[in-house]
């Protein structure tokens, strides 16, 4: 049977769709010190970009300012260029910015269950949206503890506080309840910090099985958790991206010095 998607000699290929994440000169300051510095870095759908580099090299601050966390800092400033989201600069004007922060979940380094059931965790941000629902609220905890990877853990604990889970168990539960306001994008800042191995492992594997629906950009400090998780990587220094490519050139055949030197463990 003939393919109708598949592209006949001749015939102009299928135009990429543009990136989900388009950044473009941006410039950043906390008060007087500028944290970022002519940022460029498109992002795809469905893919997972790593943000490695030295402490204080400007990742946690780029991320936060996808989903304008930043905001809430007294001396936060964007100072050029922009960020757009789905083609939508998300620093105009008229941009809800709590739609902005459902479109763009965000996941922290320290996980931080709030002092509910395992079940109110993930229902809570429905219950916000005025979802009070049960079938839609069972429906919505069940599907994302799924795809959170925790569901067979917890299934017969739902009511249990959510403090009583592992580190790991509680990361993950993070991870259910960003996924539960329907997110296309998920922002996490070293989740793995605080885990032992085994836990890591866990949402490695997750974070592998995530990119199929979501679009992740991680930081992290991890050279080998950046190459086993991404399929992009941009090496941060001093408030510039050195460098950006598809993970394993980074780490196989890095084009700058700076980058080869991080990478190779010279320093940072
Ligand atoms: N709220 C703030 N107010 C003032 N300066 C800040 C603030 N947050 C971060 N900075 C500064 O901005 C720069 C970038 O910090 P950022 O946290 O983005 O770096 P990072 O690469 O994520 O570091 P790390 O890997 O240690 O988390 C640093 O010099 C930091 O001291």
């Amino acid at each position: 049977m003939e393919n109708s998607s598949a592209t006949r000699p001749g015939q102009a290929a299928a135009p990429k769709p543009p990136p989900l994440i388009e950044i473009e000169h941006f410039d950043f300051f906390y008060g007087q010190t500028q944290a970022l510095k002519d940022i460029n870095l498109s992002v795809r759908q469905n893919s997972v970009t790593a943000l490695i580099g030295p402490s204080g090299c400007g990742k946690t601050t780029l991320l936060r300012c996808l989903n304008r966390l930043n905001d809430l800092t007294d001396t936060a400033r964007v100072a050029g260029g922009r960020i757009l989201i789905g083609g939508y600069d998300i620093y105009e004007r008229d941009i809800d910015v709590i739609e902005l922060r459902k479109k763009v979940g965000m996941v922290f380094q320290k996980s931080n269950p709030f002092p509910k059931s395992i079940y109110d965790n993930i229902a809570y941000g429905l219950r916000i949206q005025g979802i009070r629902n049960r079938d839609r609220l069972d429906d919505t905890v069940e599907k994302c503890l799924r795809a959170a990877a925790l569901w067979d853990e917890v299934k017969d604990r739902l009511n249990d506080s959510a403090l009583n889970l592992s580190g790991g168990q509680q990361q993950r539960l993070c991870i259910a309840r960003a996924l539960a306001v329907e997110p296309e994008i998920l922002l996490m800042d070293e989740p793995c910090s605080a885990l032992d191995p085994v836990a890591t492992s866990k949402v490695e594997e997750l974070i592998h099985s995530l990119r199929l629906n979501y679009t992740i950009v991680i930081v992290t400090h991890n050279m080998q958790q950046a190459a086993r998780v991404s399929d992009h990587t941009a090496f941060f220094y001093l408030g510039r991206i050195v460098e950006h490519n598809v993970t394993e050139a980074i780490f196989m055949n890095p084009r700058d010095p700076q980058t080869e030197a991080y990478v190779s463990g010279r320093f940072g």
